[in-house]
């Protein structure tokens, strides 16, 4: 089963392995085509009524398999308004070789006893449809539905939502469904009868994150109405880098305000690091117990937490840590030493865990050499803890314990200290943005990956954690770095 807007992650990370959609539409086409043969005899009527995006495209293509029939292809509307430009060359194609086609600008010019089909293919509307189906396809959608003639729809019924299988007025009331690469949510609950169809679409663009995973963000960005969240990052201590490094890559993951918790003698060293931070200190040089109560009510107000980087493994602060995911019932990124007391915690918050291989095993973890077995091994831990892993290795693996998703970015150069913290903060940042704690996770490891790989172009094994923030921002874009 794939929502339609994972569905469009995964064409677009598909391309981005060199099978293009135009690959895809050809293969998507084909399938429709095998779908009418099983239907109709070879002689028979068919009328392929399409729309003027992709879904249209590729009942386009499929007319081209269609010779053998007496195949019309039917345009609602004037093809220099098709949307897609794959979609207008497949236009063109049919035109250009002559095949019979007719456009419809108005649903008085469709008349479909004119035509007299023994079957009809319906590509008028896929999973870009918004809202009830406007005109012509409203009429065209009721006359097909009115007459007994065989319908095969593309992708899904033109006017079904394939995410929640409703419709916001008329839809088409299909015989059968080919959809493609997955079962749709939207399909289940239809008469019609639904064939998935195999495209072509590499398992590879599933698993591992990709530059199609960035739709994650644009969504997201709508939805919340340019308000990125604020994120609270809980560390320092022993060590004062770490929170400061995971506080400015939380700002330029996009987190609109970024606060520092820490021991009150590192706050100024940690403020020194970045303007930009509001960093706020408790008494003494550690966290411990007697800080909870006041970082819970702090954390309260504030989308995400990220805990850990620096906080050094003194005994009163793992205690300290253990009571207040007890006690915090939002989203957290728990890191570097913290990791050890999470997996201990009964807690009502939502964890994005992020521990290098020592560290999974610290929290009672299996790993293996082989990336695939760790996926494995990643998710079925994920699936006992209750929480999301982001397991950091040369193949970054992420598992909610439901969906695994591999990071395959980065480089050997990342091996120095900080860009753990640098993750995290991305992590954070993400975790306010995105939804799914999965695909926040996901994405920070391959965009963190992305401005390491940035980085190292540069300064090659000589880079530095600090050099990522920075070039977090370009990493998050769909475009090369
Ligand atoms: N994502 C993928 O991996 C693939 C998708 N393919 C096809 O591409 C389809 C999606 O294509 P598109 O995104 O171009 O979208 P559609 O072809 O579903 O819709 C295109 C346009 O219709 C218009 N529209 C929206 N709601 C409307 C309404 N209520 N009444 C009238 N017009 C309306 C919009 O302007 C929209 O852009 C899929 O359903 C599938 O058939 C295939 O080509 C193969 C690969
Ligand atoms: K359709």
């Amino acid at each position: 089963m794939i929502s339609s807007e994972r569905m469009a992650m995964v064409d677009r990370n598909a391309a981005a392995l060199g099978v293009s959609t135009k690959q895809l539409m050809e293969s998507s086409g084909n399938a429709v085509a095998r779908a009418v043969r099983e239907r109709a005899d070879p002689g028979d009527g068919v009328l392929v009524v399409c729309g003027r995006g992709n879904n249209g495209g590729d009942a386009m293509v499929a007319a081209r398999f269609l010779e053998e029939f007496e195949t019309e292809t039917l345009l609602l509307g004037r093809p220099g308004t098709i949307r897609t430009e794959i979609a207008r060359e497949n236009w063109d194609a049919i035109a250009e070789s002559d095949l019979p086609t007719r456009t419809v600008t108005d649903s008085r010019e469709f008349d479909l006893d004119e035509h007299d089909p023994d079957l009809v293919v319906d590509a008028m509307l896929g999973t870009g449809v918004t809202g009830a189906l406007r005109e012509p396809e409203a009429t065209v959608a009721r006359r097909v539905n009115a007459a007994d003639v065989p319908v095969v729809s593309v992708d899904v019924p033109s006017g079904v939502d394939a995410d929640t299988g409703t419709a916001a007025g008329t839809a088409v009331d299909a015989d059968a469904v080919v959809t493609f690469h997955d079962d749709k949510p939207g399909l289940a609950d239809l008469a019609a009868d639904v064939t998935v169809a195999d495209i072509g679409i590499p398992s590879a663009a599933e698993t591992f994150v990709g530059p199609g995973d960035l739709l994650a963000l644009d969504r997201d960005a709508d939805s919340h109405k340019g308000d990125n969240g604020e994120v609270l990052v809980v560390g320092g201590g022993p060590y004062t880098g770490a929170p400061a490094l995971a506080a400015r890559a939380a700002l330029r993951a996009g987190a609109d305000l970024v606060r520092v918790a820490c021991p009150a003698p590192v706050a100024r060293e940690i403020q020194g690091y970045g303007p930009d931070l509001i960093v706020r200190g408790f008494d003494g040089d550690r966290l411990a117990p007697r800080h909870v109560d006041d970082l819970l009510d702090r954390a309260a107000d504030q989308d995400a937490v990220v805990f850990g980087p620096g906080l050094g493994s003194d005994d009163a602060t793992l205690e300290a840590v253990a009571e207040f995911l007890a006690g915090y019932d939002g989203r957290a990124v728990v890191d570097a030493d913290a990791l050890q007391v999470a997996p201990g915690v009964d807690t009502d918050a939502e964890l994005i865990c992020t521990p290098h291989q020592g560290e999974l095993r610290k929290m009672g973890g299996e790993t293996a050499a082989d990336w695939r077995e760790r996926a494995d091994l990643v998710t079925e831990f994920a699936s006992d803890l209750g929480h999301t892993l982001l397991v950091k290795g040369r193949y970054d693996v992420v598992s909610d314990g439901e969906e695994t998703r591999v990071g395959r970015t980065g480089n050997p150069g990342m091996t120095v200290g900080g860009t753990g913290d640098v993750l995290a903060g991305v992590t954070g940042a993400l975790a306010v943005q995105i939804d799914s704690t999965l695909q926040a996770a996901a994405l920070a490891a391959w965009a963190n990956g992305r401005a390491g790989d940035d980085a190292a172009a540069e300064y090659g094994n000589g880079l530095a954690a600090s050099d990522l923030p920075d070039r977090i921002p370009q990493a998050l874009r769909d475009e090369e770095v």
